[in-house]
């Protein structure tokens, strides 16, 4: 699997429930997978694992940069998926996303599905200070608004951004192809880490499907916006495997300061994992300076060739999104796919 590490992406679909042999069977007659351009590659793993093809669209920018959209076929009385990542240029993905669900709906979809594997303003999930949006509900009612009925999120920055939306949401996880990788590298001695606070619920989970591994969590604090500070680690890390595992990856300030303190505190080995590889600089320099064994991140986000480095390890959602998709077109179970 090593041989993978920093250029191409992997699949599993091991602890995951899913069903490959299914797709043989699915009626997707009415059926229709859209992608938005925030991540081509994963929709059009999506649409493998569904064994069909991505819809025909037009998108192209006007000369004053507004956006137009046209879906290229029919797609009247159908159950309509549209795969949007909103993740940078946030704001372009978002609108977009948008377009795309008004399109849909106006050409009379039975159904529509906004698949958004990395759900943008997420952070911004409630007030923190005076005069402050709740930019996370914002998005929720743009998209709701636009003609949404449906919405297919991973791994959202806070449990009550699924309250965010008065329509169905569907909210899956990616830590079963992180949990496969892990365990097919048969580390010993782990220690799951939380590098905030707000993460240990989802530490806790791995830690207990990682043969209950014991938990340790950083304190970290945020004088500023986009500057993290790690003060220091409750639970014992000293000559273990310390397996940092947060949502998302941004700046990398957050990760790679708690990776910092755990090797002053004796950690043996660091990995990181985190779903969502959002990587604004100075991520990368952050993550390639040799703080961890692997950094360990999913697909929901492209990651340019460029920006790849040799720890890197990419673990694909798609098979993971394209059960979920026909589960839910099947009107089957979402939630046993992870039991
Ligand atoms: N996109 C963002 N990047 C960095 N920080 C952000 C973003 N959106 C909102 N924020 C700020 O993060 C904190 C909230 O973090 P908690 O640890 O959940 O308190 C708040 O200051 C937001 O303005
Ligand atoms: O890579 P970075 O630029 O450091 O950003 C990523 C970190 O920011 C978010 O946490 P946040 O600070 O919002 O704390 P919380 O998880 O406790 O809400 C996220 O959950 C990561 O921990």
């Amino acid at each position: 699997m090593n041989a993978h590490r920093g250029s191409a992406v992997l699949s599993s679909a091991t602890t995951l429930k899913v069903q490959p042999a299914a797709t043989a069977l699915i009626d997707n007659s009415r059926l229709r997978l859209f992608s938005g351009s925030a991540n081509v590659p994963l929709s059009q793993e999506v649409a493998r694992y569904l064994g069909m093809d991505l819809g025909p669209m037009i998108r192209k920018r006007f000369a004053d940069g507004e956006l137009y959209i046209q879906i290229q076929e029919s797609i009247r009385g159908c159950d309509v998926y549209l795969i949007q990542p909103c993740c940078h240029p946030v704001n372009d993905n978002l609108m977009e996303l948008l377009i795309m669900i008004d399109a849909c709906r106006r050409a009379s979809a039975r159904q529509v599905t906004a698949v958004i594997p990395y759900y943008g303003y997420a952070r911004a999930d409630r007030k923190t200070a005076g005069r402050e949006s709740i930019t996370a509900k914002l998005v929720a009612n743009l998209i709701t608004q636009a003609g949404a009925n449906r919405i297919l999120a991973m791994d959202l920055h806070s449990a009550q951004i699924q309250g965010y939306f008065d329509i169905p949401l569907d909210h899956i996880y990616g830590s079963p192809v992180v949990l496969d990788y892990l365990v097919s590298k048969q580390l010993s001695d782990i220690v799951v880490v939380s590098p905030d606070v707000g993460g240990v619920a989802r530490a806790r989970a791995l830690a207990k499907k990682l043969d209950d591994a014991p938990l340790a969590i950083i304190d970290k604090r945020r004088q500023a916006h986009n500057v993290a500070e790690v003060l220091n680690v409750i639970g014992d890390v000293k000559g273990k495997t310390a397996v940092l595992v947060d949502d998302m990856i941004d700046t990398a300030g957050t990760i790679s300061a708690g990776a910092r303190l755990l090797r002053e505190e004796g950690a043996s080995h660091v990995y990181a994992c985190a779903t969502h590889a959002v990587f604004s600089p100075p991520a990368i320099e952050r993550l390639s300076t040799g703080l961890f064994e692997e950094v360990i991140v999913t697909n929901t986000i492209p990651i340019a060739e460029s920006d790849r480095f040799p720890q890197l390890v990419m673990l694909s959602v798609a098979n993971m999104l394209g059960e979920t998709i026909w589960r839910i077109h099947e009107d089957s179970s979402v939630s046993s796919m992870f039991r």
